[in-house]
């Protein structure tokens, strides 16, 4: 994979100082801003507030979160083995094959559309075969849009994974529904992924109104079949093309992976033809430092989808490349209030040294290089109103 590492130039060369491990919750005790520093480091683990394995989270070693696993980790496991576990054989099996052999090339955009939690992103990281965009139990993981592209033959597929379609009620939500339907209009083709589980619902319903209006090629895929019987998918196909003109019908199941190969070869003959628009081997065009950054909102989510609002947020501050090989990447992460703060942090800084290990271990398999990740936890009162966010987030502010 090649990627955009968001690794900047300018920045100096890293000092000598021993990385810190994230959450020291006594450390800035009136400060918005706790948990490690390079500077705080060895105080850390000097006073006691420190863990043994402190060193282990940041010396490159892919086994050393095997000490320290917990919740957060296991889930973490479960979405690796669910979503990516054996992909990337199947999707690149024709990685011998010499593509010029193949025909014409092909290059186009698919936009994956649909209500929060229809597996959209589940599906994307399936077609592309590395987990390219996050994927959790909590819905509206996916902010802003991203790119996953998958080699087909001859063809270049560039799928365009869309916050879910919802009914908004914050500027926060609106942003990411008009993202999602921006990205829609902007795509070579429209791709509906509906629930077969939960079938037609209100939102879904709303959903293929306004599709029925859109003048784009629209293909319907029911995922989640592995949850229903068959009968129920015939009847739901059959509602759904009487009330937009698809294509074509898919029924797959983009957790176990059943019909995704079909799809990827509709996609791939449906393109329209002309040069591809990426390097053939690079996987995502999301920028690495924002990849990270929703990495570590994954992990956040993950752990505290019960006690966090959705509004937290995660960003790179700081990326550097180290001796070694090494990447330093510094984050932070933003809350609305200072008790959210407190259960970011965890007793004892617990917590985010279970996010922070699961998070690293995540981003280092993707670099393929060693990472020293560093978390901040700081309030942000109100940013879900502050057009500069958005911007970050890749959003567009609603006024
Ligand atoms: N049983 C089953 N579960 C699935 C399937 N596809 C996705 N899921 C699960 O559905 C949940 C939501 O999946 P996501 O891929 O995050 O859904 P999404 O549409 O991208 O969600 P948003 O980002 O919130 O819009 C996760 O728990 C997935 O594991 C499937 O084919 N079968």
């Amino acid at each position: 994979m090649t990627a955009n590492d968001g690794r900047d130039p300018r920045e100096d060369e890293p000092g000598d100082k021993d990385p810190a491990l994230a959450g020291d919750p006594v450390a800035a005790p009136d400060d918005e801003d706790t948990s490690a520093s390079p500077e705080q480091g060895d105080d850390a683990e000097g006073d006691g507030g420190g863990d043994p394995d402190d060193e282990d989270d940041f010396d490159g070693d892919p086994d050393d979160d095997d000490d320290g696993d917990d919740e957060a980790d296991d889930a973490d496991d479960d979405d690796d083995e669910d979503d990516d576990g054996d992909d990337e054989e199947d999707d690149l099996g024709e990685d011998d094959v010499d593509p010029a052999a193949l025909g014409p090339h092909r290059a186009g955009f698919v936009a994956l559309i649909g209500a929060p939690n229809a597996g959209k992103s589940t599906l994307l990281n399936k077609l592309v075969g590395a987990k390219v965009s996050i994927v959790s139990h909590k819905v509206q993981t996916t902010r802003a849009i991203m790119r996953g592209i998958a080699m087909r033959a001859a063809s270049q597929v560039i799928f365009v994974d869309t916050p879910g379609i919802f009914a908004p009620k914050r500027r926060l939500d609106r942003a990411m529904v008009d993202t999602a339907w921006g990205g829609a209009m902007d795509a070579d083709m429209i791709a509906l992924l509906v629930d077969a589980r939960k079938g037609i619902d209100a939102e879904v319903g709303e959903i293929l109104d306004k599709l029925a209006d859109l003048k784009r090629p629209k293909i319907l895929i029911l995922n989640k079949i592995d949850t229903v019987k068959r009968d129920s998918l015939l009847a739901l196909a059959s509602d759904a093309n009487q009330r937009v003109d698809f294509s074509a019908t898919f029924m797959v199941s983009a957790l176990n992976g059943s019909g995704t190969e079909d799809l990827l070869d509709h996609f791939a003959a449906a393109v329209p033809e002309g040069p591809w628009l990426y390097p053939e081997d690079q996987i995502s065009d999301l920028p690495m430092r924002m990849l990270a950054a929703e990495i570590t909102r994954e992990k956040v989510f993950l752990r505290l989808h019960d006690e966090l609002p959705y509004s937290s947020t995660v960003e790179t501050e700081q990326w550097k490349d180290m001796k070694g090989n090494a990447a330093r990447i510094e984050q932070t992460i933003y809350v609305e209030r200072e008790s959210q703060r407190k259960i970011v942090l965890g007793k004892g800084g617990q917590t985010i040294k279970a996010i922070s290990m699961a998070a690293r271990q995540e981003i280092q398999d993707i670099l393929e290089r060693p990472v020293h990740l560093f978390l901040f936890v700081k309030v942000r009162e109100n940013w879900a109103d502050d057009p500069e966010r958005y911007r970050e987030m890749g959003l567009n502010f609603p006024r």
